[in-house]
């Protein structure tokens, strides 16, 4: 297989500064990467250009013909329904019915007529994912998709975002800042840094997981990201 991702030499300028500075970065057909790093070391603005979003870039990435995004704020349009939303921009389905299976998979099979603005933050997220996925993404690009949710909204999500994964098997793209979930979900962990990718890590752990069976690796990535991890032992 071609590869779901391949990014040589990422170079991104906003004026004098230089957010991305050669980054390399291969991501495999349905595999799972986390992406971490500190704040504005660059990360919302490479999914941005692997979304097509900003094509003011040098260096050379290749895509699937698939991609699909979602954002930490779900961004509906609150004057359509929500199974409008979702299927904005799709041609040449029955949309009402596509819409409905995807908020049957996000547990949400009675809102299609709902309108977003009387969504909880969870819902609305879970409306965001089913957009994401009537387009069948080769490619998934989650950009802290449950950064504004509750705590236990979040774990709920991390279930159902493992689940459809592991049902459509995209590869996934998944920016976030905490470290623990990208070890509950990913396959891998990368830490980007000064523009570049400066660590990465195979998270070889049997799923569903478990906090506990990865607190060594956690350390290690924390350390990464030059953060003491006060859980350690
Ligand atoms: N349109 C823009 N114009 C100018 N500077 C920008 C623009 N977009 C982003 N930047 C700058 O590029 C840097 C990287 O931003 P980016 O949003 O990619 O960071 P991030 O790693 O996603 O941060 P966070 O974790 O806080 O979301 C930041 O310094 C930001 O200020």
């Amino acid at each position: 297989m071609a590869g779901a991702v391949r990014i040589r030499g990422l170079v991104k300028d906003f004026g004098p500064r230089r957010v991305l500075a050669g980054l390399d970065l291969d991501v495999a057909d349905g595999e799972f990467v986390a992406l971490l790093g500190r704040s504005g070391c660059g990360k919302s603005t490479l999914l941005r250009i692997l979304a097509g979003l900003d094509p003011d870039v040098e260096g050379t990435f290749t895509v699937p013909e698939r991609v699909s995004v979602a954002f930490q704020q779900p961004r509906l349009l609150p004057w359509r329904r929500v199974w409008r939303n979702i299927t904005l921009g799709l041609r040449g389905v029955d949309g009402r019915e596509v819409a409905e299976r995807a908020l049957a998979e996000v547990r949400l099979a009675d809102h299609a007529d709902a309108w977003p603005l009387t969504l909880s933050g969870g819902e609305a997220q879970r409306v965001s994912l089913a957009r994401a996925l009537v387009r069948e993404p080769e490619l998934l690009l989650l950009d802290e998709p449950f950064g504004a949710l509750d705590a236990l909204t979040r774990l709920a999500m991390h279930h159902l975002v493992e689940q459809l994964w592991r049902e459509h098997r995209p590869a996934v793209l998944f920016v976030t800042h905490d470290v623990d979930e990208a070890l509950l979900l990913a396959d891998r962990v990368v830490v980007l840094d000064e523009g570049r990718i400066v660590a990465e890590h195979r998270v070889d752990l049997p799923r569903p997981r478990r906090r506990a069976s990865f607190a060594d690796l956690r350390s290690h990535v924390l350390s990464n990201l030059g953060v003491d991890d006060v859980e350690a032992a």
